[in-house]
């Protein structure tokens, strides 16, 4: 039996969000929280659907939704218009996801999963932490900042361009197939955090582009995909399906390492998968720090907060440790160490943001 909930349910990427969950195998109750009045209806609708898993869903006692959750997923909040930045988002959304993240400390397991997709995730993140730290509810393997859409991104616009490339019978690429979209950390990964130039794409394959304003390209349209979304939507809203996709295939993840005991079930994919993760306390944690400090030459930095790909338990789906293949196995170029030292200023100042936040705020 494995319970999901989905808080902020009938947004944007709520809705289609629940309805992915919904077709999930893994998922037998989905329980659906948000303040408007048609979670209700939102539930029922998904309810008739004839997957294994029922589904439930109010704007009212959250404790009830919460009762015995897995995993519980936060997407409320205010998405950007055009011309706002991901910060511009803060003051509103860190007020609704604290108090969310009360409610996820006070009903909630010791050992359930809670990952947040509201933005901006670079500062949200640790007003989480910090709330639940107060709290005295704090387990760094639970808490997940979802930057998955990051990497799929990634994923989706290197196929395009090597396809493309191909066509044009461009670079030394001799392969008569076409690149697929799927998932593969070999080729590319995205660490760091979520937003502009906090996001760092980091070529793996160094093969498979020479031309470094190509890389460069690339690089851009993964760093500004959001702002791609927001503008093309013409002040109706953010990136919402693309998001759902990568919530569910992050999520999905998660229930399969629940399942183990399901063999067929485990692992169609070999790949860890990167989220936005507190540092400090998770094996290899602070090893990354140190590595962190020397790729950026500063020996003062201390980033506590980084998007990483991470290891899952494979019964509880419990963050095992960081897994940093990418940064130690990968020969960083003297562009993508450049970025990594880029993010880290700018993530010093977002994870600050936060924590501050909640020293000015610090009443449960
Ligand atoms: N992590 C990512 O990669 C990523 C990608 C896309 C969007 N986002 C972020 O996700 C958030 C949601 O985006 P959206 O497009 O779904 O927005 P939306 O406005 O369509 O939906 C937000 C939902 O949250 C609900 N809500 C507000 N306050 C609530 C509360 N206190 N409790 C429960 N529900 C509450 C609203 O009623 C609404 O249904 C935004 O902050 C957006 O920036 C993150
Ligand atoms: O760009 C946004 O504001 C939404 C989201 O973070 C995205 O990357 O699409």
């Amino acid at each position: 039996m494995v319970k999901v909930c989905v808080l902020g349910a009938s947004g944007g990427i709520g809705q289609p969000l629940s309805l992915l969950l919904k077709l999930s195998p893994y998922v037998s109750t989905l329980a659906l929280y948000d303040i408007n009045d048609i979670t209700k209806g939102i539930s029922k609708d998904l309810d008739h659907i004839n997957t294994n898993s029922n589904c439930s869903g109010a704007n009212a006692d959250i404790a009830n939704i919460l009762k015995d959750a897995n995993i519980v997923i936060i997407t409320a909040g205010i998405p950007r218009k055009p011309g706002m930045t991901r910060d511009d988002l803060f003051k509103i959304n860190a007020k609704i996801v604290k108090n969310l993240t009360i409610e996820y400390g006070k009903y909630c397991s010791a050992n359930t999963k809670l990952l947040i997709i509201s933005n901006p995730v670079n500062s949200l993140i640790p007003v989480v932490c910090e709330t639940l730290k107060l709290m005295g509810k704090f387990n760094s393997r639970l808490v997940m900042g979802i930057t998955m859409l990051d990497l799929i991104r990634a994923n989706t616009f290197l196929a395009n361009l090597l396809n493309e490339n191909k066509s044009k019978k461009k670079n030394a690429i001799v392969n008569s197939k076409q690149y697929n979209k799927q998932l593969n950390n070999n080729n590319i990964m995205v660490i760091g955090g979520h937003s502009g130039t906090t996001i760092v794409p980091l070529l793996i394959n160094k093969t498979l582009l020479y031309n470094e304003k190509e890389i460069k390209e690339l690089v851009h349209q993964i760093q500004f995909g959001g702002d791609e979304i927001v503008k093309a939507k013409n002040g109706k809203g953010s990136a919402t399906l693309s998001m759902a996709f990568a919530g569910y295939f992050f999520t999905n993840e998660i229930l399969k390492t629940i399942n183990f005991d399901n063999e067929e079930s485990i692992y169609s994919n070999e790949n860890n998968l990167p989220c936005y993760v507190y540092l400090p306390d998770l094996p290899n944690g602070k090893f990354l720090q140190d590595k962190l400090k020397e790729i950026t030459q500063n020996s003062e930095l201390n980033i506590e907060y980084f998007a990483i790909p991470v290891k899952l338990n494979r019964k509880s789906g419990d963050i095992n440790s960081i897994d940093l293949s990418c940064i130690l196995k990968n020969t960083l170029s003297p562009n993508e160490k450049e970025m990594i030292k880029v993010a880290c200023e700018a993530l010093t100042k977002d994870i600050k943001t936060g924590e501050d936040y909640i020293k000015n705020n610090s009443k449960l």
